[in-house]
């Protein structure tokens, strides 16, 4: 499918859908008053294709920031990459020589100072995976409207930040090994917008707006995988697999030719091996065995056109 009309069904999603409608009219209603917006949710939810749509609408160029352990203030605010020389030979007179040589560290902007001085909206994806340090650059900017350029040998000691800049954050509440736990102090001056799964009819528009299965063949998918999330609300940590986990499903069956159906045992291998790791992590150990029997049950149960 071209990626144009994917991006045409993704679009028409958010608009016919109450649930996303609200979602985007008030994050840019909270980006117009002047406040950073943070979606969180479980991995694969559609936080950060959310999170890109709304920054779009805004009308001013996106920059997209990925969160890690191993993000720098100098990644975010710049730094010297090196030296220039520049060298001017006086030979004018023709008795006369003169050379002037100057050197001079260059200096390179950080992707966080671009979108402040341009004027950027900034999505900051999965912000809570860099160091607490990292990000309490944030704070004077979400605050005082400034960022600090002390240490960076900088002319100023700060720069104010373009009244058109704005950021959108996402997260993932604590699903992940090796996440920093998410600083109060940042997220109490962020608007936070949790989100939950799509309802059955869009989560099928999801999946059709990617692959070219029917939508009863997608709501097939999507009964079951609502099944298999069911199964996994015994931990409070884990939500089980997501809208990502579906369209696995949907866009492996439809290139391999194998059919929506639990009586195909390919399909019902293919449920598994997608579903069971996401599901296993959010399930309580004693249970595996008794859940991953549930979970193939349901798989056998999928047939198009009949709720399961
Ligand atoms: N409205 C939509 N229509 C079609 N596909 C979508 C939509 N929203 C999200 N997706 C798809 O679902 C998958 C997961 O989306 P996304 O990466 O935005 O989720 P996420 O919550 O940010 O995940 P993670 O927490 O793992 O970063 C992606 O393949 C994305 O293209």
């Amino acid at each position: 499918m071209a990626d144009s009309k994917a991006i045409q069904q993704q679009n028409q999603l958010y608009e016919e859908s109450t649930y996303y409608q609200g979602l985007i009219d008030r994050g840019l209603n909270y980006l117009d008053a002047g406040y950073p917006v943070h979606f969180t949710g479980s991995s694969g939810i559609g936080k950060t294709t959310l999170a890109l749509h709304i920054a779009k609408q805004r009308k001013r160029p996106v920059m997209l920031i990925h969160g890690n352990q191993d993000l720098s203030n100098e990644d975010l605010i710049g730094t010297y990459s090196g030296y220039t020389r520049s060298k001017l030979k006086d030979n004018y007179v023709r008795s006369v020589y003169k050379i002037e040589e100057n050197v001079s560290e260059s200096w390179t902007d950080g992707r966080l100072l671009e979108a402040i001085r341009k004027g950027y909206t900034l999505v900051y994806d999965e912000f809570t995976r860099s160091r607490p340090e990292t990000n309490n650059i944030f704070l004077p900017i979400l605050e005082e409207k400034i960022l600090p350029l002390y240490g960076t040998k900088q002319k100023g000691t700060y720069m104010k930040v373009h009244p058109e800049f704005s950021v959108i954050f996402t997260s993932n509440p604590g699903e992940y090994a090796g996440v920093f736990s998410t600083q109060d102090a940042l997220l109490d001056r962020m608007v936070t917008l949790p989100m939950d799964s799509m309802d059955t009819e869009a989560e099928a528009m999801a999946i059709r707006s990617k692959t070219d299965l029917e939508q009863g063949e997608a709501e097939a998918i999507v009964r079951f995988m609502q099944k298999v999330r069911g199964l996994s609300s015994q931990k409070e940590d884990g939500n089980g697999p997501g809208l990502r986990a579906c369209l696995m499903i949907a866009d492996i069956a439809s290139r391999q030719g194998i059919p929506i159906d639990g009586n195909n045992d390919d399909f019902v291998r293919l449920c598994l091996d997608i579903t069971w790791f996401p599901l296993k992590n959010s399930v309580e150990e004693k249970n595996h065995s008794r859940v991953r029997k549930q979970l193939e049950q349901e798989a056998r149960k999928v047939k198009v056109g009949e709720e399961t």
